[in-house]
């Protein structure tokens, strides 16, 4: 079985609702979840791992603390430990329209630094209402929509993790 990490910052609760339906994702695929959030997530939890799902609030960018852990975990990513294992991203924030996609990328970038495979969600009728290509979302509340996109994401991510593991490139 193909275990994900599920790392996230939540001070609000909205984050931790996304978490909650990308767990639920991680399960459908036939995934374990480990989750954690920034107090008590360790660098070595990621080398435990065969993908990870990461969560910020949109704070005009991650949160601080969830920079400072990556910024912890800068001995991965000077010995490329995490290179090759699928990962995806999910924001919370208050507005639709003030810098969802910058925090999903802001994420998407700290993946890409380790050499992580960036998985994002596909287009459908769904992202009218929720989500983006570059991960799943919810502004001021989290609507089943925006569960389904974080569902979803928690899938594929499981899906690839599975798939890489068992045929490396
Ligand atoms: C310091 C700070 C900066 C914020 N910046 C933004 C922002 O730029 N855009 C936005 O939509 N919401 C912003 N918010 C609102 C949070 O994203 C919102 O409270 C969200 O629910 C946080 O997720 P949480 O409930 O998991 O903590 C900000 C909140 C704080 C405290």
């Amino acid at each position: 079985m193909v275990r994900i990490l599920l790392l996230y910052d939540s001070s609000g609760g909205l984050t931790a609702r996304l978490a909650d339906a990308v767990e639920a994702g991680i399960r459908d695929a036939g995934g374990e979840c480990l989750r954690r959030t920034v107090e008590t997530a360790l660098p070595a939890d990621l080398l435990a791992c065969d993908g990870l799902v990461v969560g910020s609030p949109n704070w005009s960018g991650i949160t601080g603390r969830l920079k400072a852990w990556f910024d912890a975990s800068g001995d991965l990513w000077e010995s490329g430990e995490l290179a090759g294992l699928p990962a995806g991203a999910f924001t919370a924030g208050y507005s639709r329209s003030a810098g969802t996609e910058a925090t999903l990328l802001q994420l998407l970038h700290l993946l890409l630094a380790h050499g992580m495979v960036v998985v994002g969600l596909p287009w459908s009728e769904r992202m009218r209402r929720s989500g983006s290509y570059y991960g799943a979302t919810a502004h001021g509340e989290v609507t089943p929509d925006d569960e389904a996109q974080a569902r979803a994401l928690g899938a594929r991510v499981t899906a690839f993790a599975r798939r890489l593991r068992a045929a490396p490139p």
